[in-house]
C-alpha cells in the first residue's frame, strides 16, 4: 500500500526480519525490498521512503500501526532514538538473539553458498553471556566543532552529528556517567585552547574497577599535566594517556602513547586471566563475552597437556595465556606492535615462558613448527586466502575460528570448504553487543582429510 505526498512516498507495510544491519526488511505488495529503521519484525507500520533504488528502498519508521509482540518499549536511556549506539534496542531479548542466530545462517547459505539445511544444523542457538545493558568495557566519545563550541558526544543516528549524551547505560554498571564528567573536564579545557582531539576512549574494567582516558590527538602543544589532573579528579581515572596519531583524517596511524597520569595502562581480568592492555590494543568490549568465547574455544579444542597450540591475530593474549595453561607450547602471531608489547608484558607477569609471541602477519609469518590446536581471531576482514591455505596444508587436528563477521566467516568457511582439509563442526554465535546487529561466533574446525 502507497501514498506519496510532495515527493515522499509514505508506505504501509507489514514488517519481516531483521537485516544484518539497523534495519528490519518488510516488503511491498509487488515483492520489492523495503529497508525499514526503527521497525522490527512483526509490526504494521506506516514508513517514509528516503531512498529509492531500482532493486530496493531505504525508509524510517513513521508510525507503529500494530505493534509486534517482539517490540519493547522499556530501553533505559533517553537517547535512544537519537544516539546510533543501540539500533535494536527495540527488540525483545530472545528475538535479538535468535535474529542473530538467523543473520549466521543466512551468511552461511548466501555467501558460503552452503545449503541451507547444512547451515541450519550447523549454527547452534546465540549464546547470552548475560547483561544486556551495561556491559561494555569501553566507550568512544567524538568530537565535533558545532559553530564555535566542541560538542563531546556519541554519532547521532545519521552518524554526521554529534550527540551530546549524559550518561550511557551500555558501560560498565557504575560508571554510566563517566561519560558526562569526561565531556565537563573536556569542554572546560577546550575554553582556553583548542586542544585538537579527534576522540576520546574511556575503558572502565568490570573485575578492577580501573578506568582509563585515552585522548587521542595530533602530534604537537598539549597541556598534559592540566589535562591529566582535571581528568582524574573528574572521573577517578587510575590513567590518562595520550594516543598521539599522523596522517590523512581517516587513515591516522598511530604514532606514539604518552603516559600523563596514572598507571599509563589498564588492567581487565578474563576468568583466572589478568591482562595490561594500553589504548590502542585491542581487546573484546564485553568482558563476560571475551569470557565465553574463551570457555567456547578452550571446550572446543580440549587441548592436552602434551600438546602444542598456535594462535594467529592474538592480540595481547586473551586465548594465549589459556591455551599456555593447558599446552606444552604456544606460537602467537600478532601485527600489532603495541599489541605485541601488551603480550610480552602479559607473559612476563604471568612467568608462562612456553609462549613464542611473534610481531608479524600471520600469512607471512605462518609458524613453521607443528601444532595440534589452532585459533585464529582476525579482525573483520576475515582470513588473507593464504592463510586458509596454509591452515589447510598443516597436521593439527582442529581449529577454532573466532569472527566478528559472518561474511568474511562464511567466505573463508568456502575457502576451507574448497581446500577439503578441514570442516565446521559447530557454529555458536555469542552476543557480545546486545542492543546492536553485531555478533560473535566461535566455529569449531575438525580435520576431515589426513
Ligand atoms: C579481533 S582482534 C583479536 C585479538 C585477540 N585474539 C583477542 O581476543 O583479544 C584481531 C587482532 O588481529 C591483529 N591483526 C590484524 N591483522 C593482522 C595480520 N594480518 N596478522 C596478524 N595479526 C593481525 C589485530 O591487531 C588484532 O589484535
Amino acid at each position: 500500500m502507497s501514498e506519496t505526498a510532495g515527493s515522499e512516498q509514505a508506505l504501509t507495510l507489514r514488517v519481516g526480519r531483521m537485516t544484518y544491519g539497523p534495519d528490519a526488511i518488510a516488503r511491498t505488495d509487488d515483492g520489492k525490498a523495503v529497508f525499514v529503521r526503527g521497525a522490527v519484525p512483526g509490526d504494521l507500520v506506516r514508513a517514509r521512503v528516503t531512498r529509492e533504488q531500482p532493486t530496493y528502498s531505504n525508509a524510517v519508521l513513521e508510525e507503529v500501526l500494530e505493534a509486534s509482540p517482539e517490540r519493547v518499549s522499556t530501553a533505559p536511556c533517553p537517547f535512544v532514538d537519537v544516539c546510533g549506539g543501540c539500533p535494536w534496542a527495540h527488540l525483545s531479548r530472545e528475538a535479538q538473539l535468535r535474529s542473530k542466530r538467523d543473520n549466521v545462517v543466512d551468511s552461511l547459505v548466501r555467501i558460503g553458498h552452503m545449503p541451507q539445511e547444512e547451515a541450519d544444523g550447523l549454527v547452534r542457538p546465540c549464546s547470552d553471556p548475560g547483561d544486556p545493558w551495561g556491559y561494555r568495557n569501553k566507550v568512544e566519545l567524538a568530537f565535533q566543532a558545532q559553530g564555535r563550541r566542541s560538542v563531546i558526544g556519541m554519532h547521532d543516528v545519521t552518524g554526521d552529528r554529534v550527540v551530546k549524551v549524559d550518561r550511557c547505560p551500555l558501560l560498565q554498571r557504575g560508571f554510566e556517567k563517566v561519560t558526562k564528567s569526561v565531556s565537563g573536564a573536556l569542554s572546560y579545557l577546550s575554553n582556553s585552547r583548542s586542544l585538537q582531539i579527534d576522540r576520546v576512549g574511556v575503558r572502565a574494567s568490570r573485575r578492577t574497577r580501573q578506568v582509563e582516558v585515552a585522548l587521542w590527538t595530533q602530534t604537537g602543544g598539549f597541556p598534559r599535566a592540566q589535562a591529566a589532573k582535571i581528568l582524574r579528579e573528574a572521573t577517578g581515572a587510575t590513567s590518562v594517556v595520550r594516543v598521539l596519531t599522523k596522517g590523512p583524517q581517516k587513515a591516522r596511524k598511530v604514532s606514539g602513547l604518552e603516559k600523563l597520569g596514572g598507571y599509563g595502562s589498564w588492567e581487565e581480568r578474563v576468568g583466572s586471566e589478568s591482562m595490561l592492555l594500553s589504548a590502542p590494543s585491542f581487546f573484546q568490549v564485553n568482558t563476560r563475552g571475551a569470557e565465553e568465547l574463551v570457555r567456547l574455544v578452550m571446550e572446543g579444542l580440549d587441548p592436552a597437556e602434551d600438546e602444542c597450540a598456535m594462535d594467529l591475530y592474538s592480540g595481547a593474549g586473551t586465548f594465549t595465556l589459556p591455551l599456555a595453561r593447558r599446552c606444552d607450547w604456544v606460537d602467537a602471531v600478532e601485527s600489532y606492535g603495541p599489541a605485541v608489547r601488551d603480550l610480552r608484558r602479559n607473559l612476563e607477569r604471568t612467568g608462562l615462558d612456553n609462549v613464542d609471541p611473534v610481531g608479524g602477519d600471520a600469512d607471512l609469518e605462518f609458524p613453521d613448527a607443528d601444532a595440534d590446536v589452532i585459533v585464529v581471531d582476525p579482525p573483520r576482514a576475515g582470513l588473507a586466502a593464504g592463510v586458509v591455505q596454509k591452515l589447510s596444508a598443516q597436521p593439527a587436528r582442529a581449529i577454532a575460528y573466532v569472527s566478528c563477521d559472518p561474511a568474511t566467516l562464511a567466505r573463508d568457511l568456502a575457502r576451507f570448504a574448497e581446500e577439503g582439509t578441514f570442516s565446521p563442526v559447530w557454529v555458536t554465535p555469542v552476543d557480545l553487543f546486545p542492543q546492536t546487529f553485531h555478533v560473535e561466533t566461535v566455529t569449531l574446525l575438525q580435520r576431515v582429510r589426513r
